[in-house]
């Protein structure tokens, strides 16, 4: 029995070459090479506080659907307006009932650095993200076999772009470092489980060099969560389902970033 993530990925193969068949590599290579230039996510983590990278979030694999977002567009914009620094979007579309479109929709509302959040397995999807105007693209260690890894590193970043580096485990995150990530995201839910770990992100963020900026990934429900992400050394925290339930996104968002640039958070040590 394949795992949640492998049969994930398999259908993400199945997808990607349905559109390569459509659109080929050539093709959206130079797509991407004629997209406008990429906005520079390192300058947005790097703020002062704690950031908020808020995430478009239709579905999950563990909840099922989780909101109606009749307008991605509209929704990216109220994160912005309540303080947002990154907006990531799904645009998996089996599980997470994502796409494309919703990236363009977004790209097309917000000034922010706009992450596209995929299983990316190849070359093909860095291209197409950055033809969509991605700025930041999610790379799974737990998907990738180490040279397929640090090579969409160094592709993500010839783009232009930054890879947010995800791992669950302290030999994922020895991988993404050896890689040569230089931002890494620390899931609390596990792919192959779907089970949300609370102390994944406090257990492996203090091994990393503290030139690395940490982002603490799922499980935020309000500012205690963020907090106690804070005091593990945080630089920034990823939320989803918190917002897209929370009826009022911008108010969700505020309260969030009001928290995490507050003198008393505790700030990553650097
Ligand atoms: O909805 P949450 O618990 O706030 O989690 C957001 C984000 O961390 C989650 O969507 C996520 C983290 N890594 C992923 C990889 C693929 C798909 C989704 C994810």
């Amino acid at each position: 029995m394949p795992n949640v993530l492998e049969s994930i990925i398999e259908g993400v193969k199945a997808d990607v070459a349905a559109r390569e068949a459509m659109t080929d590599f050539a093709a959206v290579k130079a797509a991407s090479a004629k997209a406008p230039a990429p906005r520079d996510a390192m300058v947005a983590l790097r703020q002062p506080g704690i950031g908020v990278i808020a995430e478009v979030k239709r579905a999950s694999p563990s909840k099922g659907e989780l909101a109606s977002i009749g307008d991605p567009a509209e929704l990216a914009k109220a994160y912005e307006d309540g303080g947002a620094r990154i907006i990531s979007v799904l645009t998996e579309e089996r599980r997470f009932h994502g796409s494309l479109a919703d990236l363009d929709a977004v790209r097309a509302a917000v000034d922010i650095p706009v992450l596209r959040k995929d299983f990316i397995v190849g070359p093909y999807q860095i291209h197409e993200a950055r033809a969509h105007g991605a700025d930041v693209i999610l790379l799974i260690v737990a998907a990738l076999e180490q040279n397929v890894l640090a090579s969409l590193l160094d592709r993500t970043e010839s783009l232009g772009m930054t890879a947010l580096v995800e791992v669950h485990t302290e030999e994922e995150a020895d991988r993404a470092l050896e890689a040569g990530a230089s931002v890494v995201g620390v899931n609390a839910r596990n792919l192959k489980t779907l089970q949300v770990e609370r102390d994944t992100f406090s257990r492996i963020a203090p091994g990393l060099p503290t030139e690395i900026i940490r982002i603490a990934e799922s499980g935020v429900r309000g500012t205690a969560d963020l907090l106690a992400y804070a005091g593990a050394g945080a630089d920034a925290v990823l939320v989803g389902e918190g917002l897209v339930t929370s009826g009022d996104p911008r108010a969700a968002v505020r309260e969030l970033v009001t928290a995490g640039t507050h003198p008393s958070c505790p700030k990553p040590v650097r």
